[in-house]
């Protein structure tokens, strides 16, 4: 899904079939991706899963092992790092703490022996761009974090790359820094209009900041597309449990746009299952609402609650044992048995494992 919405414009930058294995461990698996001017991507995955080696392999750090890096159509598999117009934004942001503002922007002009007007020139014309005319002589330690921030992709783009890559930059900082710099960084990209390609492990930072979002698991890209497409209609459990709250629950095709679960059959709006399929149906805790037992569609025994400041959180269980979490206005005692209702529209089902390939292709048969 999503491939096809932007497979429109020509890509910067596209992977074809990337593998990549170190000591016989794979840890890149046929990863194909195609990046336009003027998004903000961004690869979300938990610890481990491939992202820095992905970013490796476009910046031309890591080789893979099989598959072709492509810049504007282009193969630069060979093309050093120096060379490729793409440039890399650290977690600490790497700045020189010797040097002041001015200096850390003007370094890789520096290397290029660019003379001193020209330099000159370039930094005040970038300073402008990220809005830090003024702290020109101002030392790295008496920045803010935001400040921080704006310099290292100063030192990028005063070397014109076409596309930043961005490794985890705001891990390390506390909660409220990092979501005011979350604003920050989305609101900078639009404004120069760069391509960015964003690295996090935080499914919230990804779904806030992105255009486009790549889902990563063990070297594979496990979904991409829009964060409204991802949190609506996750392709598997992994995607589903790992954006945003779901509930994930057994059930099984009883004929098209008819799925049974918790022994009772619902409409569902979803497509191309095939009768007795085995499915896994996603409902999310807000789509779902607590009512009495006889207008509910299914029963719950509530096992506890939490304040969350705007809702309960209510975690209850059905009659097949599976767990459910609801979001409530009111709060509701535990062990009350009470029923939730949903609209047919917010069940989403899903085929167990299923990979994106496999979701594009059965969706082409279906629409077919
Ligand atoms: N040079 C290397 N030698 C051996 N294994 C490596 C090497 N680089 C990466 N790996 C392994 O490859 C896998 C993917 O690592 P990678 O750093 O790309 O993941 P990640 O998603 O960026 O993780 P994190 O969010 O923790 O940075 C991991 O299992 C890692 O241990």
């Amino acid at each position: 899904m999503g491939g096809d919405k932007y497979l429109a414009k020509k890509p910067i930058v596209s992977l074809e079939n990337i593998n990549m294995s170190i000591d016989d461990h794979q840890i890149l698996k046929n990863v194909s991706l195609e990046l336009e001017e003027g998004k903000f991507y961004t690869m979300l995955g938990p610890s481990g899963s491939g992202k820095t080696s992905i970013l490796r392999v476009i910046a031309g750090f890591s080789q893979p092992t099989s598959g072709e890096v492509l810049f504007n159509g282009e193969k630069i598999n060979n093309i050093p790092p120096n060379k490729r117009k793409l440039n890399t934004i650290f977690q600490d942001y790497a700045l020189f703490p010797h040097l002041n503002v001015f200096e850390n922007i003007a370094f890789g002009l520096k290397l290029q022996q660019k003379s001193k007007a020209e330099i000159e020139d370039r930094v005040q014309q970038i300073l402008k761009m990220v809005q830090l005319t003024g702290l020109e002589e101002r030392d790295i330690n008496e920045l803010s974090g935001g400040q921080k921030q704006r310099v290292s992709i100063a030192r990028s783009l005063v070397l014109n790359p076409r596309m930043l890559l961005l490794d985890e930059p705001l891990s390390a900082l506390d909660a409220k820094l990092r979501k005011e710099m979350q604003y920050e960084l989305r609101e900078l990209q639009q404004r120069l209009g760069i391509t960015f390609l964003f690295i996090t492990h935080d499914q919230e930072e990804a779904l806030a900041m992105s255009d486009f979002i790549f889902v990563i698991n063990a070297g594979e890209i496990l979904q991409s597309g829009t964060p409204v497409d991802i949190y609506d209609e996750p392709i598997n459990h992994f995607v589903a449990d790992f954006i945003g709250q779901s509930n994930i629950v057994p059930g099984i095709m009883v004929k098209d746009f008819l799925v049974n679960f918790v022994g009772k059959d619902f409409e569902c709006a979803d497509a191309g299952m095939r009768p007795n399929e085995q499915v896994e149906i996603v409902l999310r805790p807000e789509d779902l609402d607590i009512t009495s037992v006889d207008q509910g569609k299914l029963t719950v025994r509530v096992d506890s609650q939490i304040f969350r400041g705007d809702f309960y959180e209510i975690i209850a269980y059905d009659e097949d044992d599976n767990e459910w979490q609801i979001q409530s206005t009111n709060s509701v005692e535990d062990d009350a048995v009470v029923g939730i209702n949903f609209d047919p529209e917010d069940i989403h089902v899903m085929r167990y494992g299923e990979k994106e390939q496999d979701f594009d292709a059965r969706l082409e048969t279906y629409e077919d």
